[in-house]
Protein backbone atom coordinates (compact mmCIF):
# COMPACT_ATOMS: atom_id res chain seq x y z
CA UNK A 1 0.00 0.00 0.00
CA UNK A 2 1.49 3.05 -1.33
CA UNK A 3 1.62 6.57 1.17
CA UNK A 4 2.66 10.19 -0.72
CA UNK A 5 4.58 12.35 1.40
CA UNK A 6 3.36 16.17 1.10
CA UNK A 7 5.57 16.90 3.98
CA UNK A 8 8.71 16.10 5.91
CA UNK A 9 9.22 17.86 8.81
CA UNK A 10 12.09 17.83 11.62
CA UNK A 11 10.84 17.76 14.76
CA UNK A 12 12.49 17.78 17.63
CA UNK A 13 15.23 14.77 17.07
CA UNK A 14 13.10 12.90 14.60
CA UNK A 15 10.78 14.01 11.75
CA UNK A 16 7.02 14.30 11.40
CA UNK A 17 5.62 12.85 8.20
CA UNK A 18 2.52 14.48 6.34
CA UNK A 19 1.18 10.83 4.31
CA UNK A 20 -1.54 10.52 2.59
CA UNK A 21 -2.85 7.12 0.74
CA UNK A 22 -5.72 5.82 -0.89
CA UNK A 23 -7.76 3.25 2.01
CA UNK A 24 -9.51 0.73 0.54
CA UNK A 25 -12.17 0.50 3.40
CA UNK A 26 -12.54 3.26 3.61
CA UNK A 27 -12.61 4.28 -0.12
CA UNK A 28 -11.09 7.29 -0.13
CA UNK A 29 -7.74 9.37 0.27
CA UNK A 30 -7.24 9.04 3.88
CA UNK A 31 -4.19 11.43 5.42
CA UNK A 32 -2.26 10.36 8.48
CA UNK A 33 0.76 11.99 10.31
CA UNK A 34 3.50 9.73 11.51
CA UNK A 35 6.10 10.99 13.63
CA UNK A 36 9.62 9.12 13.75
CA UNK A 37 11.70 9.32 16.84
CA UNK A 38 15.29 10.55 16.28
CA UNK A 39 16.16 6.81 17.14
CA UNK A 40 15.01 6.03 13.97
CA UNK A 41 17.33 7.83 12.16
CA UNK A 42 20.45 6.95 14.21
CA UNK A 43 23.12 5.01 12.53
CA UNK A 44 24.18 3.14 15.75
CA UNK A 45 20.41 2.47 17.27
CA UNK A 46 18.84 -0.68 16.03
CA UNK A 47 16.47 -1.64 18.05
CA UNK A 48 12.79 -2.15 16.85
CA UNK A 49 10.81 0.99 17.25
CA UNK A 50 7.24 0.48 18.12
CA UNK A 51 4.02 2.64 17.49
CA UNK A 52 1.56 4.24 19.67
CA UNK A 53 -2.17 5.22 17.69
CA UNK A 54 -2.64 8.86 18.84
CA UNK A 55 -7.03 8.98 17.83
CA UNK A 56 -7.88 12.85 18.13
CA UNK A 57 -11.33 14.10 18.76
CA UNK A 58 -14.32 15.72 17.07
CA UNK A 59 -13.17 18.62 14.59
CA UNK A 60 -10.06 17.28 14.46
CA UNK A 61 -7.58 16.55 11.55
CA UNK A 62 -3.72 14.68 12.08
CA UNK A 63 -3.09 18.17 12.31
CA UNK A 64 -4.52 19.44 15.79
CA UNK A 65 -2.96 16.79 17.82
CA UNK A 66 0.49 16.72 15.62
CA UNK A 67 1.21 20.43 16.49
CA UNK A 68 -0.26 20.88 19.59
CA UNK A 69 0.01 17.71 21.36
CA UNK A 70 3.85 17.66 22.09
CA UNK A 71 4.62 13.89 21.60
CA UNK A 72 7.61 14.45 19.55
CA UNK A 73 9.71 14.68 22.69
CA UNK A 74 8.05 12.24 24.56
CA UNK A 75 8.69 9.66 21.60
CA UNK A 76 12.45 10.66 21.27
CA UNK A 77 12.74 10.39 25.04
CA UNK A 78 11.25 6.39 24.85
CA UNK A 79 11.87 5.56 21.47
CA UNK A 80 8.50 4.88 19.83
CA UNK A 81 6.94 6.33 16.54
CA UNK A 82 3.77 8.09 16.99
CA UNK A 83 0.82 7.79 13.95
CA UNK A 84 -1.93 10.36 14.03
CA UNK A 85 -4.46 9.28 11.85
CA UNK A 86 -7.90 11.46 10.48
CA UNK A 87 -11.64 11.52 12.38
CA UNK A 88 -13.25 11.03 9.65
CA UNK A 89 -12.86 10.08 5.69
CA UNK A 90 -13.38 13.73 4.02
CA UNK A 91 -14.41 14.93 0.43
CA UNK A 92 -15.74 13.64 -2.81
CA UNK A 93 -19.33 12.15 -2.22
CA UNK A 94 -18.60 11.78 1.40
CA UNK A 95 -21.75 12.57 3.31
CA UNK A 96 -21.59 15.16 6.41
CA UNK A 97 -24.36 16.22 9.17
CA UNK A 98 -27.77 16.37 7.82
CA UNK A 99 -27.89 19.02 10.93
CA UNK A 100 -25.00 20.75 9.97
CA UNK A 101 -23.26 20.63 12.82
CA UNK A 102 -19.20 19.10 14.26
CA UNK A 103 -20.37 16.67 16.34
CA UNK A 104 -21.21 13.93 13.26
CA UNK A 105 -20.07 13.51 9.95
CA UNK A 106 -16.70 14.85 8.41
CA UNK A 107 -14.47 15.34 11.55
CA UNK A 108 -16.70 12.68 13.59
CA UNK A 109 -16.39 9.37 12.65
CA UNK A 110 -16.22 8.05 15.95
CA UNK A 111 -14.20 5.14 14.88
CA UNK A 112 -16.86 3.02 14.36
CA UNK A 113 -18.02 0.75 11.18
CA UNK A 114 -21.11 2.68 9.65
CA UNK A 115 -24.04 0.13 8.83
CA UNK A 116 -26.41 2.57 7.81
CA UNK A 117 -26.57 4.53 4.71
CA UNK A 118 -25.59 6.66 3.34
CA UNK A 119 -23.10 6.66 6.09
CA UNK A 120 -21.86 2.82 5.33
CA UNK A 121 -20.19 3.43 1.74
CA UNK A 122 -17.16 5.31 3.47
CA UNK A 123 -17.48 5.22 7.23
CA UNK A 124 -15.56 2.34 8.14
CA UNK A 125 -13.29 4.00 10.71
CA UNK A 126 -13.12 0.89 13.05
CA UNK A 127 -11.81 -1.48 10.19
CA UNK A 128 -9.74 1.53 9.17
CA UNK A 129 -7.59 2.10 12.61
CA UNK A 130 -7.37 -1.04 13.51
CA UNK A 131 -6.52 -3.61 10.50
CA UNK A 132 -5.99 -1.38 7.21
CA UNK A 133 -3.68 1.43 8.32
CA UNK A 134 -1.50 -0.74 11.06
CA UNK A 135 -0.65 -2.84 8.05
CA UNK A 136 -0.59 -0.57 5.24
CA UNK A 137 2.22 1.54 7.59
CA UNK A 138 3.87 -1.51 8.54
CA UNK A 139 4.27 -2.93 4.56
CA UNK A 140 5.12 0.88 3.53
CA UNK A 141 8.22 1.27 5.82
CA UNK A 142 9.26 -2.61 5.84
CA UNK A 143 12.21 -2.15 3.16
CA UNK A 144 14.70 -2.48 5.77
CA UNK A 145 13.25 -0.61 8.59
CA UNK A 146 13.02 -1.08 12.40
CA UNK A 147 9.17 0.28 12.73
CA UNK A 148 6.63 -1.92 13.89
CA UNK A 149 3.15 -0.58 13.54
CA UNK A 150 1.35 -3.63 14.49
CA UNK A 151 3.04 -5.84 16.71
CA UNK A 152 4.43 -4.01 19.31
CA UNK A 153 1.62 -0.93 19.63
CA UNK A 154 -0.29 1.33 22.15
CA UNK A 155 -3.24 3.08 21.50
CA UNK A 156 -4.35 6.62 23.11
CA UNK A 157 -6.91 9.28 22.50
CA UNK A 158 -8.96 12.37 23.16
CA UNK A 159 -12.56 12.71 23.94
CA UNK A 160 -13.99 11.00 20.80
CA UNK A 161 -10.82 9.74 20.36
CA UNK A 162 -10.08 8.41 23.87
CA UNK A 163 -13.30 6.55 23.10
CA UNK A 164 -12.11 5.16 19.78
CA UNK A 165 -9.04 4.43 21.87
CA UNK A 166 -11.19 2.46 24.99
CA UNK A 167 -12.96 0.65 22.30
CA UNK A 168 -10.35 -0.80 20.34
CA UNK A 169 -8.52 -1.64 22.97
CA UNK A 170 -11.28 -3.63 24.63
CA UNK A 171 -12.45 -4.58 21.39
CA UNK A 172 -9.32 -6.17 20.56
CA UNK A 173 -8.50 -6.85 24.19
CA UNK A 174 -8.58 -10.90 23.87
CA UNK A 175 -6.27 -10.98 20.50
CA UNK A 176 -3.85 -8.92 22.92
CA UNK A 177 -3.84 -6.65 19.87
CA UNK A 178 -2.60 -3.60 21.75
CA UNK A 179 0.18 -3.37 24.61
CA UNK A 180 -1.98 -0.92 26.59
CA UNK A 181 -4.60 1.47 26.23
CA UNK A 182 -4.72 5.19 27.63
CA UNK A 183 -7.23 8.45 27.35
CA UNK A 184 -7.72 11.86 27.94
CA UNK A 185 -11.10 13.47 28.66
CA UNK A 186 -12.77 10.18 26.79
CA UNK A 187 -16.26 9.60 25.98
CA UNK A 188 -16.48 6.48 28.44
CA UNK A 189 -20.24 5.46 28.19
CA UNK A 190 -21.42 6.90 24.39
CA UNK A 191 -24.94 5.29 24.70
CA UNK A 192 -25.43 7.51 27.20
CA UNK A 193 -24.90 10.75 26.20
CA UNK A 194 -25.94 12.77 23.04
CA UNK A 195 -22.37 12.99 21.56
CA UNK A 196 -22.66 9.26 20.96
CA UNK A 197 -26.43 8.62 20.60
CA UNK A 198 -26.29 10.96 17.60
CA UNK A 199 -23.58 9.21 16.32
CA UNK A 200 -24.16 5.54 17.10
CA UNK A 201 -28.08 6.41 15.96
CA UNK A 202 -26.57 7.70 12.40
CA UNK A 203 -24.16 5.14 11.85
CA UNK A 204 -25.51 1.92 13.39
CA UNK A 205 -28.94 2.72 13.06
CA UNK A 206 -32.03 2.15 15.73
CA UNK A 207 -30.76 -1.17 17.26
CA UNK A 208 -29.32 0.08 20.43
CA UNK A 209 -28.18 -3.41 20.88
CA UNK A 210 -25.84 -2.85 18.14
CA UNK A 211 -24.07 -0.20 20.33
CA UNK A 212 -22.93 -1.90 23.17
CA UNK A 213 -20.42 -3.44 20.78
CA UNK A 214 -18.89 -0.63 20.69
CA UNK A 215 -19.19 0.75 24.48
CA UNK A 216 -16.11 0.65 26.65
CA UNK A 217 -18.56 0.51 29.65
CA UNK A 218 -20.10 -2.32 27.88
CA UNK A 219 -16.81 -3.58 26.81
CA UNK A 220 -15.57 -4.18 30.18
CA UNK A 221 -18.22 -6.10 31.23
CA UNK A 222 -17.84 -8.84 28.83
CA UNK A 223 -13.77 -9.00 28.69
CA UNK A 224 -11.74 -10.43 31.01
CA UNK A 225 -8.29 -8.83 32.18
CA UNK A 226 -5.41 -11.11 31.80
CA UNK A 227 -4.26 -10.00 35.37
CA UNK A 228 -2.27 -6.55 36.00
CA UNK A 229 -3.74 -4.88 32.97
CA UNK A 230 -4.46 -1.07 33.57
CA UNK A 231 -5.98 1.70 31.66
CA UNK A 232 -4.81 5.58 32.42
CA UNK A 233 -7.25 8.08 31.98
CA UNK A 234 -6.95 11.93 32.52
CA UNK A 235 -10.49 13.73 33.05
CA UNK A 236 -9.58 17.65 33.29
CA UNK A 237 -12.03 19.30 36.33
CA UNK A 238 -13.53 22.51 34.27
CA UNK A 239 -13.85 20.19 31.19
CA UNK A 240 -16.82 21.76 29.58
CA UNK A 241 -18.12 18.85 28.26
CA UNK A 242 -17.31 16.71 31.74
CA UNK A 243 -20.89 16.63 32.78
CA UNK A 244 -22.95 16.17 29.75
CA UNK A 245 -20.73 13.93 27.08
CA UNK A 246 -17.87 12.70 29.02
CA UNK A 247 -18.64 11.24 32.77
CA UNK A 248 -16.03 9.32 33.46
CA UNK A 249 -17.36 8.15 36.47
CA UNK A 250 -19.75 5.66 34.42
CA UNK A 251 -16.64 3.64 33.76
CA UNK A 252 -15.65 2.93 36.95
CA UNK A 253 -19.04 1.93 37.74
CA UNK A 254 -19.66 -0.14 35.28
CA UNK A 255 -16.46 -2.15 36.10
CA UNK A 256 -17.63 -2.90 39.54
CA UNK A 257 -17.12 -6.28 40.40
CA UNK A 258 -15.52 -7.56 36.95
CA UNK A 259 -12.24 -8.23 36.20
CA UNK A 260 -11.08 -4.04 35.86
CA UNK A 261 -12.68 -3.36 39.26
CA UNK A 262 -9.11 -1.41 40.39
CA UNK A 263 -7.73 -1.42 37.13
CA UNK A 264 -8.85 1.56 36.06
CA UNK A 265 -7.02 4.72 36.62
CA UNK A 266 -9.09 7.68 36.62
CA UNK A 267 -6.99 10.96 37.40
CA UNK A 268 -9.57 13.67 37.97
CA UNK A 269 -6.81 17.29 37.26
CA UNK A 270 -7.81 19.42 39.14
CA UNK A 271 -9.13 23.24 36.51
CA UNK A 272 -7.89 21.62 33.62
CA UNK A 273 -10.07 22.08 30.73
CA UNK A 274 -10.74 20.20 27.59
CA UNK A 275 -8.34 21.70 25.32
CA UNK A 276 -4.52 21.04 24.11
CA UNK A 277 -3.32 22.51 26.75
CA UNK A 278 -4.91 19.93 28.91
CA UNK A 279 -3.71 17.22 26.66
CA UNK A 280 0.25 18.38 26.14
CA UNK A 281 0.56 18.87 30.72
CA UNK A 282 -0.40 14.75 30.86
CA UNK A 283 1.12 13.88 27.80
CA UNK A 284 4.52 13.11 29.38
CA UNK A 285 2.51 10.68 32.20
CA UNK A 286 0.61 8.64 29.24
CA UNK A 287 4.38 8.36 27.43
CA UNK A 288 5.55 6.64 30.17
CA UNK A 289 2.88 4.57 31.02
CA UNK A 290 3.04 3.37 27.05
CA UNK A 291 7.08 3.55 27.82
CA UNK A 292 6.56 0.80 29.96
CA UNK A 293 4.04 -1.34 28.70
CA UNK A 294 5.94 -1.61 25.34
CA UNK A 295 8.97 -2.60 26.60
CA UNK A 296 11.56 0.47 26.57
CA UNK A 297 11.94 1.09 30.02
N1 LIG B 1 -15.27 23.23 17.35
C1 LIG B 1 -16.01 23.11 18.53
C2 LIG B 1 -15.18 22.48 19.63
C3 LIG B 1 -14.87 21.05 19.32
C4 LIG B 1 -13.81 20.54 20.24
O1 LIG B 1 -13.63 20.99 21.36
N2 LIG B 1 -13.10 19.54 19.75
C5 LIG B 1 -12.07 18.94 20.54
C6 LIG B 1 -12.39 17.50 20.71
S1 LIG B 1 -14.01 17.34 21.44
C7 LIG B 1 -14.32 15.67 21.49
O2 LIG B 1 -14.07 14.85 20.71
C8 LIG B 1 -10.74 19.15 19.87
O3 LIG B 1 -9.84 18.37 20.03
N3 LIG B 1 -10.65 20.26 19.13
C9 LIG B 1 -9.47 20.55 18.34
C10 LIG B 1 -8.46 21.43 18.99
O4 LIG B 1 -7.41 21.66 18.34
O5 LIG B 1 -8.65 21.89 20.12
C11 LIG B 1 -16.45 24.46 18.97
O6 LIG B 1 -16.22 25.33 18.17
O7 LIG B 1 -16.96 24.57 20.08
Amino acid sequence: MSFKVSEDVAVCGGRLLKLSHFSQVIGTIMNVNVYLPKQYYSQTDNKVIPAVYYLSGLTCSPQNASEKAFWPFQADKYGFAVVFPDTSPRGGDVPGDPEGSWDFGVGAGFYVNATQKPYDKHYQMYDYIHKELPTSLDEYFSNGSRLDFVDNVAITGHSMGGFGALAGFLKNYDANRYKSCSAFAPIVNPIKVPWGRKAFGGYLGADEEAWKGYDPSELVKKVSNRGNDRILIHQGTKDPFLESNLKPELLLEASKGTSWEGKIDLKLVDGFDHSYYFVSSFVPEHAAFHAKNLGLI
